[in-house]
């Protein structure tokens, strides 16, 4: 499969300087794809980035409510989105959507995953602070219905390195449970593995695409040797009225 980023024209004429980040790009199978770019934030812009949001981001740590139990997310959280969306739900939680404007550095960062993430129109942001390693994220899927059949996500990832892994749902739940426009198909075993795991490092860049959401699970589990904090942004793209921006 081709490249998804865009090729980056090297704006510093310094022939010692970074050109292009090395990226990784994983065929999952049956039309899922992840691409992985450990290098996609230099480290000092990284760090400012990271202290910026560790201070200024409005963090919550909500309620949610999982398998009929009502527990403390595991980690802090945050929203952000353009204005006139639909309204995301999830874990029966809905977080308060800030705006773009209130963030001017978040503009920033969206702007350079635009720039390499050829096609993408991100207009929403889920924010994520893992305080250390007792923070996680259970299996799930961003499989909400607003994010349509294969959402593309871009996930960036700062501070403490953290492992992501993703595993393939079994073959009769990955799909039929998300309404009429998902028929039923029956695939053949596939060949490629049903298990991934990235150590997401500082600075990173993994992009999910395809019918990942619909066929595979993710986490970060939890860490003992985790000691320090790690902050995620996964930029998304909630689907609007106007077919055009869903392109
Ligand atoms: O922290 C991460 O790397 C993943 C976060 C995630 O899966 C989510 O916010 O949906
Ligand atoms: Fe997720």
């Amino acid at each position: 499969m081709a490249s998804i980023f865009r090729a980056f024209s090297n704006p510093n004429p310094n022939p010692n300087a970074e050109t292009k980040p090395k990226e990784k790009t994983i065929d999952l199978g049956n039309g899922s794809e992840v691409i992985y770019v450990p290098r996609f934030v230099p480290s000092d812009q990284a760090w400012g980035w990271f202290e910026y949001l560790d201070k200024e981001i409005p963090w919550t740590r909500p309620l949610i409510h999982v398998f009929g139990r009502t527990c403390l997310q595991p980690r802090d959280t945050c929203y952000v989105a353009s204005e006139g969306l639909s309204e995301l739900k999830y874990s029966g939680y809905q977080p308060q959507a800030y705006s773009w404007d209130d963030y001017p550095v978040l503009k920033d960062i969206l702007a350079m995953v635009h720039e390499a993430v050829s096609g993408s129109k991100f207009n929403s942001l889920l924010l994520n602070r893992y305080k250390n390693g007792a923070d996680y994220v259970a299996w799930h899927s961003d499989d909400e219905k607003l994010y349509g059949l294969t959402p593309e996500i871009a996930s960036l990832s700062f501070g403490c390195e953290r492992e992501f892994q993703l595993r393939r749902k079994p073959i009769k739940t990955q799909q039929g449970n998300k309404g009429p426009e998902q028929p039923a198909v029956k695939r053949p075993k596939s060949s490629h593995q049903d298990q991934h795991s990235f150590s997401l490092k500082h600075g990173s860049l993994l992009v999910m695409k395809g019918y990942t959401q619909r066929d595979w699970v993710h986490s970060v589990p939890k860490r003992a040797k985790a000691s320090t904090g790690r902050i995620n942004l996964t930029f998304r793209h909630v689907m609007t009225e106007n077919p055009q921006d869903n392109e």
